[in-house]
């Protein structure tokens, strides 16, 4: 299901003021892989992520992706190729829906409309949202039109930071779904922060646990389940927990 490293990551570390955001982090993922990133807030998640994208340079470590270190690329080309969705998406107001996933390929020079119609059949939206503004769609939809803007430079890596955070259950475990199966129907590279851990063990391949910007445990979801350390195993055990309560009802 996975190829050869793409994302690697080696010793790095990011401070914020006196506090060590990220505490020498190494780690490596597969091409293909969907890796999910866990941890309590304030533990570094997301300051990790955007170590990737240079949204927050590190202050040491290296960062490659395909081969490449991330230091020495010009910031356009190392984003072009890494789709970023964030949990309060920032679609413009003021453009449509067409404009807003154009957006992309017009910075990158090329003919945007071309491919939104593309785009908005690949997350399931009807074609006939493009010419809505953002107020006019439910906060779902509005997600999937961030995938889609995301997924427009045709990324090979693909960065969600609580993409869909701030969704309804029933929404947010749909449109989880659905993003998984784009992701193998299109060969992406995932790495996704959440705060659910019952999001992480049931739609990635691999389960990351940072816990005071260290990493605490790296386990396939059904192998994370035996993992004795007290404060991943905390982490692990309420949607256990909630699914015996549920059962026992
Ligand atoms: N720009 C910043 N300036 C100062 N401190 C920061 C900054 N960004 C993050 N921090 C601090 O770094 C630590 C890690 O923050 P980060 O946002 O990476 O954690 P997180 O795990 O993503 O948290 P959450 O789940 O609450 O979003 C926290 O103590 C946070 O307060």
């Amino acid at each position: 299901m996975t190829g050869p490293p793409f994302l690697e990551i080696d010793s790095m570390s990011r401070r914020h003021g006196d506090r060590l955001a990220v505490d020498n982090v190494s780690l490596s993922v597969s091409k293909g892989a969907f890796v999910a990133l866990v941890g309590p807030s304030g533990s570094g998640k997301t300051t990790l992520l955007k170590s990737i994208n240079r949204l927050v340079v590190p202050d040491s470590g290296t960062v490659r992706i395909d081969g490449r270190d991330t230091a020495n690329l010009a910031l356009p080309e190392l984003r072009h190729g890494i789709g970023y969705v964030i949990q309060s998406i920032g679609l413009f107001p003021h453009m449509n829906v067409a404009e807003n996933i154009g957006i992309v390929p017009r910075l990158m020079g090329e003919k945007g409309d071309s491919r939104v119609a593309e785009l908005l059949d690949l997350v399931a939206l009807p074609r006939d949202v493009a010419t809505r503004f953002p107020r006019e769609l439910s906060g779902g939809q509005q997600q999937r039109v961030g995938v889609a803007r995301a997924l427009a430079a045709a990324p090979a890596l693909m960065l969600m930071d609580e993409p869909f955070g701030a969704l309804d259950p029933v929404t947010r475990d749909t449109l989880g779904r659905a993003y998984r199966t784009l992701h193998d129907r299109l060969g992406l590279t995932t790495l996704m922060v959440t705060h659910d851990m019952a999001e992480a063990l049931l739609l990635a391949d691999r389960v990351i646990v940072l816990i005071d910007g260290r990493v605490r445990a790296d386990a396939a979801p059904a192998d994370l389940v035996g993992i004795e350390d007290p404060e991943v195993r905390a982490l692990v055990e309420v949607p256990r927990r909630q699914a015996e309560r549920l059962a026992a009802l």
